[in-house]
């Protein structure tokens, strides 16, 4: 299905080089931390006012954006993309689903509120490093336990501030997304961090498998009561969900707890088999990193539970579910991700603004007779939602979890409860 383009036309900008046989490599494995350094360590506070720039950020079109850093020190390559949420960060910092990219924030002003022990949606961070306008010279929130550069440097994750991501985000809507390679080493040339961004690509590589658990536990924690809602019509009743852990982000699964679900949380290559003999009443495949037709054993999973047990597949999830049932998914533009999108739901007939995350679609004329496309994202018309009644099948390709974003498809939760509810009557 072609997306529609929402790009602005540029003049005179260059052209998206298109590079054919990449070499694959894995995510991991470029950054260089800087320690050894005998420096005092100048991250958490942001950096005074002065700070020359001592950072590059390199993309593979060949151009080059001088930048100062916070968080960690080193050489790491990546996937540019732009996120336009406009609070959040913490929570797009700690989604699992960022391996293997750069987010550049759209929003000019980040690091305000600092960071906390609540908003992790996962329990690192997997994102190749941040880009960002301006990093606030303080922090102001009462949850706030750290600042934003302690917090980025202790996990060795890097940043940049004073770029101009509105000029790099116009280029990334006309060009499409783009590889792109940050470094603070002075040692290294223009020529070698473009050559880097150029011999790398994030097409076809397993990234699920390095974020996933490894082994199965149980999970328990709700939504705080305080911050809570939408707690009317839930019946009561438990239901025990297993839920692949593609990179699975916490939300989710507090958000299913509060639904009145019991979870138990397996690896991504959990075999099928034995998730039928913990005689689950739904099984939810979660979100997750990257290519989603560079996991075929992911795949085979979903094939081998549909019919079995209701399902609900999220993001990488639903993209999943779509190849398992016939489909196929393609690389977009520059993808979705943000907290401002607007979703028609088909089958409730009504908008919901939703917060995305992805890079991949499904396409919906790969998809057999029977299956029912229930969510279109408005902005591009691309698939947004997919169920199969005949299997118990239901997909978003966005996250009604939220976390950062807006709560308008917290309903789906509700719609999952239905979907599993009468095999659990019979039972
Ligand atoms: N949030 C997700 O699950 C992302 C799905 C997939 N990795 C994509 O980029 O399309």
């Amino acid at each position: 299905m072609a997306v529609t383009s929402m790009g602005i036309a540029l003049p005179n900008q260059p052209a998206f080089l298109v590079r054919e046989n990449r070499p694959k490599f894995r995510v991991f494995t470029v950054r260089c931390s800087s320690s050894g350094s005998s420096q005092a360590p100048t991250v958490g506070l942001a950096e005074r006012p002065w700070k020359t720039s001592d950072a590059r950020l390199v993309l593979e079109d060949g151009s080059i954006w001088r930048a100062k850093s916070f968080g960690a020190s080193g050489t790491q390559v990546g996937e540019v993309v732009f996120n336009t949420s406009l609070t959040g960060y913490q929570e797009i910092l700690t989604d699992p689903s960022y391996a293997g990219q750069f987010v550049l924030m759209t929003n000019p002003h980040i690091g305000n509120t600092g960071v906390n022990f609540d908003d992790e949606e996962s329990k690192q961070c997997f994102l190749a490093g941040l880009v960002i306008r301006s990093l606030s010279i303080s922090t102001s929130n009462w949850r706030c336990t750290n600042t934003l550069g302690e917090y980025l440097a202790e996990r060795n994750i890097m940043g940049i501030y004073d770029v101009d991501t509105r000029a790099i985000t116009r280029r990334l809507r006309h060009d499409g997304s783009l590889i792109g390679v940050l470094s603070t080493e002075k040692s290294k040339t223009d020529e070698e961090l473009l050559e880097m961004s150029r011999s790398w690509d994030i097409v076809g590589v397993d990234l699920i498998s390095d974020v996933s658990c490894n082994a199965p536990y149980e999970w328990v924690d709700k939504t705080k009561s305080d911050w809570d809602f939408n707690s009317d019509g839930r019946n009561g009743k438990t239901y025990h969900v297993v839920a692949y852990d593609f990179g699975i982000k916490h939300n989710i699964l507090r958000r299913l707890t509060s639904y009145g679900c019991k979870i138990t949380v397996v690896p991504s290559k959990w075999p099928a088999s034995e998730t039928l003999k913990m005689k689950p009443d739904g099984v939810l495949f979660s979100n997750g990193p990257g290519d989603p037709s560079a996991v075929p054993y992911a795949v085979e999973t979903v094939k081998e539970l549909l019919g079995n047990v209701p399902v609900y597949g999220i993001c990488m999830g639903h993209q999943l579910l779509g190849q398992a049932l016939g489909g196929r998914t393609f690389k977009m533009k520059f993808g979705h991700h943000g907290g401002n999108h607007p979703v028609r739901n088909l089958r409730k007939n009504r908008v919901e603004i939703s917060a995305q995350n992805h890079n991949y679609a499904v396409d919906p004329a790969s998809l057999p007779e029977g299956v029912e496309v229930t969510h279109v994202n408005l902005n591009d018309g691309s698939c947004a939602g997919l169920a199969y009644a005949r299997l118990n099948v239901m997909s978003l390709q966005y996250h009604p979890e939220a976390s950062p974003g807006p709560h308008d498809s917290d309903c789906a939760f509700m719609d999952f409860i239905e979907l599993m509810q009468p095999a659990k009557q019979n039972a």
